[in-house]
């Protein structure tokens, strides 16, 4: 029965999109970058920041989501996650953040609510699961140093920095056709230890794991260590990237939320 009086699921599936931690001025708060928040709209959804989270409020986050989106951040995952202590005191990391996503993403994997991750979100994706990380990839023998020139224009320091290779076979490959492509890189940790049950997905040209899936999660999901949502509308590959996740997103959504088997179609 359709009760017009009573509130309904939004037309467009829900994404999370959990923030990161910021003092501004005197005080703390709540961001996230615009580029991400245009992305989850590229993919045909409706973006929702949500601050943080205590872990008691994470499975009601959960049943408001058709999708989760991380971002990427200058902030690095705590070591203390997989064991090791900071390697240098100088660069950020966001505590707030690590506390609320490590927990959620297993749990939105489980409930087989779809996932993308990028950068950031991609090694905490690998870090939540059981993975490690390299703190430092460019101190690492024989790695390449992923990071980007903050001196550059912007625009450089987002354009192609290297090539991957597409993993024969896996989602990706499926998704893309199997081209190699070059993808940009502003990256200072990277995965070390890949957790189990991750399948690498596409690596860069010294080995590091560029993109990952839980292959026996029951819904879409893909962590990409570059930045698909930069200029996102005139890349191919991030289009289809975004697509896919969008379309999982939708069913998710069609399957799970009763509201909207009762809405009338839109025309
Ligand atoms: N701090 C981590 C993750 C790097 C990352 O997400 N970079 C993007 C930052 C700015 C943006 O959101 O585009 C690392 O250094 O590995």
């Amino acid at each position: 029965m359709n009760r017009p009086d009573l509130p309904r699921a939004p037309a467009r599936a829900v994404v999370l999109v959990p923030a990161c931690n910021r003092i501004i001025g005197l005080h703390p708060f709540h961001v996230a970058g615009q580029k991400y928040i245009d992305a989850v709209r590229l993919a045909g959804c409706l973006p929702l920041v949500v601050p943080s989270a205590q872990a008691h409020e994470i499975d009601e986050l959960l049943d408001l989501a058709d999708g989760v989106f991380l971002t990427g951040s200058p902030s690095n995952v705590h070591p203390r996650h997989f064991d090791e202590v900071v390697h240098d005191p100088s660069l950020p990391l966001d505590p707030v953040r690590d506390d609320w996503t490590l927990p959620l993403i297993p749990r939105a994997l489980e409930r087989g609510i779809p996932l993308f991750a990028i950068c950031r979100g991609f090694q905490e994706t690998n870090v939540a699961l059981g993975g490690t990380l390299h703190q430092a990839v460019q101190e690492r023998p024989g790695l390449m140093d992923h990071r980007s020139d903050d001196a550059q224009a912007v625009d450089v320091q987002y354009g192609p920095a290297h090539a991957v290779s597409v993993v024969p076979g896996g989602l990706l490959d499926t998704l893309l056709g199997g081209a190699d492509f070059k993808v940009n890189s502003l990256h200072g940790q990277g995965v070390n230890r890949l957790a189990p049950g991750l399948r690498a997905e596409a690596t860069a040209p010294d080995g590091i794991i560029e993109a990952f899936s839980l292959p026996s999660a029951p819904a879409f999901n893909l962590g990409v260590q570059w930045h698909p949502e930069w200029q996102a509308r005139d890349n191919p590959v991030s289009m289809k990237l975004l697509r896919a996740f969008g379309d999982a997103c939708r069913s998710f959504r069609e399957l799970n939320r009763e509201s909207v088997r009762e809405r009338p179609r839109v025309p």
